[in-house]
């Protein structure tokens, strides 16, 4: 798999603050990758590195472009989408793709025209009037009409109901990934975005902790539901995360022996979310 994104030894500093402590991350076609942490974590900051937004120390190739130096060239092949909510109220959807045609060279304004067909969108309705659901769609139109390899979201469902954020996430996949292209994501909600993900990546504190393939990351996490007589020995194991609810307790473990985890009580594989929490809570991170 060649590259599509390398980031390599990024750190940032607003005045002596550090947000991005050596961040490491490469993607290829293919791949899609969940950048998941609490607020303040460095999400953002990580991807306006990456799209060129902002300065940075390290090195980030995207494309075979320095996004500080070429930018204008690398966002030919890159779309970027903040949350669906800075779409201006006021513009109209056709003015949208007129917009959106004089900004991004690789804009298929015939393709949006044939998306938003099939929805129950005006062309000269106004955004301030449309619902949630339907700005949503007009947003995945003009994401899907751009003909781009690299799609970069940014909490691309804030503020939207559970529907419509599945409504959005459904057609990503149906409509704009294929196995040539690779897509980031940030966001808080896990839960939401596991199913599509090929890979994720935990950042806590400007710091990435975890980065992985999700089938190797669901391999080397296991959450066991532990028998009350087994406590302490499982204690013992190190769990990442100990859990108790209505008389039942459940821990996390990283990396361990299978074949021990089984006497402790039932095993299951946690989802990432669990993990997550795990990972967030964890006092010291190695
Ligand atoms: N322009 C700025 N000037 C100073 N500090 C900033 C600036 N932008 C971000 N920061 C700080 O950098 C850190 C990381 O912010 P960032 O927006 O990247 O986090 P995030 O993970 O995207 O958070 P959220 O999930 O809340 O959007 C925070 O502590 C934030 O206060």
């Amino acid at each position: 798999m060649s590259a599509m994104i390398s980031i390599s030894g990024l750190h940032k500093s607003y005045k002596n603050k550090q947000v991005l402590k050596d961040v490491n991350l490469t993607l290829g076609a293919g791949q899609i990758l969940g950048l998941v942490g609490p607020n303040g974590a460095g999400k953002t900051t990580c991807l306006q590195a990456l799209l060129g937004l902002t300065t940075y120390d390290g090195d980030i190739d995207v494309l075979g472009y320095n996004p500080s130096k070429n930018r204008e060239k690398m966002l030919a092949d890159v779309a970027y989408i903040a949350d669906v909510a800075v779409l201006p109220k006021w513009i109209k959807v056709d003015q949208a793709l007129t917009y959106m045609q004089g900004v991004h060279p690789n804009f298929n304004r015939q393709k949006a025209e044939a998306f938003l067909s099939k929805t129950n969108i005006p062309a000269t309705a106004k955004v301030k009037t449309l619902s949630k659901g339907m700005v949503t769609q007009l947003h995945l139109a003009l994401i899907l009409a751009v003909d781009a390899k690299i799609l970069i979201l940014d909490e691309p469902t804030l503020g939207l109901d559970i529907l419509t954020r599945r409504q959005f996430y459904a057609h990503l996949l149906e409509d704009f990934y294929d196995a040539d292209k690779c897509i980031i994501v940030t966001t808080h909600q896990i839960e939401e975005i596991e199913h599509i993900l090929t890979d994720a990546a935990f950042i806590r504190d400007g710091k990435i902790v975890l980065d992985q393939s999700v089938d190797d990351i669901r391999s080397r996490f296991k959450l066991v539901a532990v028998d009350n007589e087994h406590l302490e020995q499982a204690k013992a194991h190190n769990p990442l995360f100990t859990n108790s609810m209505m008389g039942i307790t459940s821990m996390l473990f990283d990396n361990a022996d299978p074949a021990i985890l089984a006497t402790l009580g039932k095993v299951s594989t946690p989802t990432l979310a669990d993990i997550f929490v795990g990972m967030m809570t964890k006092e010291t991170i190695q």
